[in-house]
């Protein structure tokens, strides 16, 4: 870092956020202020045909629009095949629609194709990706290739709770795992001044909104959960829906990335793990970070104690990991997590492979010990 990144603070923020039941209903009043003419759809063969034609055709027949199937694996191949598609019609708006993936892609298109604005409709609450500048690249063969952050956040992000409500359980608790990161990671990049992902320091703002982040799950997580499994809308529902998104969005790109991502990202190197969220693997991470900083005990077990509670993975055999793991398993953790340029040395630049295992191998045991408990 130079002397510029260590004494600014930059944050970043999506252009608007709109969440609520039926919010997708707004989209004609936003492309009217934006003097749009042709906006360019993009979702996968699911949404598709599961929730384009009762959520969003039905509000956009005015504009016309382009719908563009998107194959599903965000690589610079796919983006360029829909750039040229949207180019061809002349648009210029791009609306995504979709998981994680199809918003990043969206994203990366509308940039592509000029900077474009970008409305991403999250149809999951399942990461914290919809309002971030960030695009996670893959192989066409679906391993991680890289992140790319773009010079802007979304024009608008859309979270229509009415989708929302309708999705699997599974996604919404995953989505709590990934924002139950932000606050550890923000803390520790705040200690030591690391930079977040805009590669300046963090400001109090994002700061104090990665704290809300934190409290918020705790206020409403379960109650949330239990929500979503009865198929009603409260607002302990809406309240993590923002929670997922908007808190840990900003969190974590204006406050940075530790120890949690980087043992994810460690975790995601076992093929066992592919089968399951981001916010899952996130999650040992987040306990395997808990021990690496040595928190308070009635800490650790308040976090261990929510995760029971909601549904998020507390053991490694919880993520596809044998029992009792081959011996070598977790020394590899350590060391796929400790590669070069990791987000893991913003804890602390001395940090080993070796402490990272025992992290994980403690966090395990520990949810062993809490999974136990009636
Ligand atoms: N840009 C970022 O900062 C960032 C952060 C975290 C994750 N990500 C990306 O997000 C990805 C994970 O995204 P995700 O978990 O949202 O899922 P996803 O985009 O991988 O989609 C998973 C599946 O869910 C389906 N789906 C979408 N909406 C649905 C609904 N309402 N009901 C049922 N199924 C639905 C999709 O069609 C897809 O088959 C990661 O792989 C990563 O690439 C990006
Ligand atoms: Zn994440």
């Amino acid at each position: 870092m130079d002397r510029l990144q260590t004494s600014v603070a930059v944050t970043r923020f999506p252009g608007r956020y709109i969440q609520g039941p039926h919010a997708c209903g707004v989209i004609p009043r936003l492309a009217e202020e934006l003097q749009v003419h042709k906006p360019a759809v993009i979702c996968d063969a699911f949404v598709a045909a599961n929730i384009l034609p009762n959520h969003l055709a039905p509000v956009l027949t005015s504009l016309q629009p382009l719908y563009l199937t998107f194959g599903g694996e965000v690589t610079h191949e796919e983006v360029a095949r829909l750039v040229a598609a949207g180019k061809h019609e002349k648009c210029d708006m791009i609306i995504g629609i979709g998981g994680g993936k199809t918003v990043d892609v969206s994203r990366a298109v509308a940039f592509e194709s000029g900077r474009l604005p970008v409305i991403a409709i999250s149809t999951l609450a399942s990461t914290d990706a919809p309002c971030s500048a960030r695009v996670v690249f893959y192989t066409p063969d679906g391993r991680f290739e890289s992140y790319r952050d773009l010079p802007s956040n979304p024009t608008a992000v859309i979270m229509d709770t009415e989708i929302l409500i309708k999705a699997p359980v599974r996604f919404l608790v995953a989505g709590i795992g990934d924002a139950l990161s932000t606050w550890f990671e923000a803390e520790s990049c705040a200690k030591v001044h690391a930079p977040n992902c805009t590669g300046f320091r963090s400001g109090m703002s994002a700061v104090h909104l990665a704290r809300c982040c934190y409290d918020s799950l705790f206020e409403y997580g379960e109650e949330a959960v239990l929500s979503a499994k009865r198929g009603v809308i409260t607002p302990a529902f809406e309240h993590i829906v923002e929670t997922n998104t908007l808190l840990s969005g900003i969190g974590f790109e204006s406050c940075g990335l530790a120890a949690a991502h980087a043992i994810h990202n460690g975790l995601s190197e076992f093929h066992c793990t592919h089968s399951f969220q981001h916010g899952e693997k996130v999650n040992i991470g987040t306990l395997a970070s808990l021990f690496l900083t040595n928190k308070p005990k009635a800490e650790i077990d308040k976090v261990y104690r929510f995760c029971k509670a909601v549904g998020l993975p507390i053991t490694l055999a919880q993520l596809g990991f044998a029992d009792p793991l081959p011996p070598d398993t977790i020394r590899m953790i350590g060391q796929h997590t400790c590669v070069t340029g990791s987000t893991i040395y913003n804890e602390d630049p001395a940090i080993s492979p070796a402490a990272v295992s025992a992290a994980v191998a403690m966090a395990d045991e520990y949810g062993k010990k809490i999974l136990a408990e009636h």
